[in-house]
């Protein structure tokens, strides 16, 4: 399994040239720890029918090569608190001095902390071809806004995830500058729904993505999203 996993991820590094993720700031390397070795975009039994379907569809669609299936762990890229806290020195000097390193020791992924089933559950795909990141998102019992409804910050942060994943891909170390996001339905909770990112233009440092948050059926639109992604520059002091 981690052999696979990383075949991937290496797979989609190699795709873009690990663009801007030299990582300037690693100072030592060395086998992964434990936490690498669980992928948390696998079939869980949580899993609804429809995600487990979707899933078994993408991963299909990737037996050609024209997509990938984007692995996801519960820690940042960084094997180490040494590596955040070196990349947030290189790259967010600023918010460098109000960070508590002891905490970094805690940090975790937002969307990847959650018991199985109650929060995140998602999947992403890439097809380098097309330039587009699809994930596939269940929203848990945990992710309730109005009665029945997912919030529309957990909307957010999904679109976020994956417009980010597809700048990430396309340019490496990139933050978001502009989420624009227009609720159109309500989405049901515990329904799983496809996010559809397209990447639009890259213009210097700055990435354009549009996003659509559709049912499984594609017959009701919930949300549609743009976005504007800043590639981070180590000489700017942001
Ligand atoms: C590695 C390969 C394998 C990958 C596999 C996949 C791995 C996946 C891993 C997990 C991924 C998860 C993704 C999650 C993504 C979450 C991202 C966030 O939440 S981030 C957290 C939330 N985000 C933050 O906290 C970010 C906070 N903001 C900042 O830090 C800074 O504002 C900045 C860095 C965004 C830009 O600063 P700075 O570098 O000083 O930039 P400048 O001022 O020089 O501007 C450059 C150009 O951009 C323009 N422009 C800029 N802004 C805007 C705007 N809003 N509106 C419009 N335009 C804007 C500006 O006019 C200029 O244009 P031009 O003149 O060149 O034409």
């Amino acid at each position: 399994m981690l052999r696979s996993c990383a075949a991937r991820l290496h797979a989609v590094g190699a795709l873009r040239g690990l663009r801007g993720c030299a990582r300037p700031w690693a100072r030592s390397s060395g086998p992964a720890p434990e936490f690498f070795h669980e992928d948390h975009s696998l079939p869980k039994p949580s899993w609804s029918k429809d995600m487990r379907l979707l899933f078994d569809q993408f991963m299909k669609k990737c037996e050609d090569g024209s997509w990938i299936h984007l692995p996801s762990y519960n820690y940042t890229l960084f094997q180490r608190s040494q590596d955040i806290s070196a990349f947030i020195h290189a790259y967010l000097p600023t918010a460098s001095k109000l960070i508590n390193e002891e905490k970094l020791l805690q940090a975790k992924i937002f969307t990847r902390n959650f018991e199985d089933g109650l929060g995140f559950e998602y999947v992403m795909f890439y097809n380098d071809v097309e330039k587009r990141v699809v994930c596939v998102f269940e929203g848990g019992p945990y992710l309730q806004g109005m009665p029945g409804c997912l919030h529309g910050g957990a909307i957010a942060t999904m679109i976020d995830a994956t417009v980010g994943t597809s700048a990430m891909i396309a340019e490496g170390i990139v933050m978001t500058a502009n989420l624009n996001i227009n609720f159109k339905r309500p989405v049901p909770l515990c329904s799983v729904v496809l996010i559809n990112s397209q990447l639009d233009k890259i213009e210097g440092r700055k990435l354009f993505i549009s996003c659509n948050v559709q049912s499984v059926d594609e017959k009701t639109l919930y949300t549609e999203a743009t976005s504007l992604f800043i590639k981070l520059d180590p000489e700017k002091q942001v």
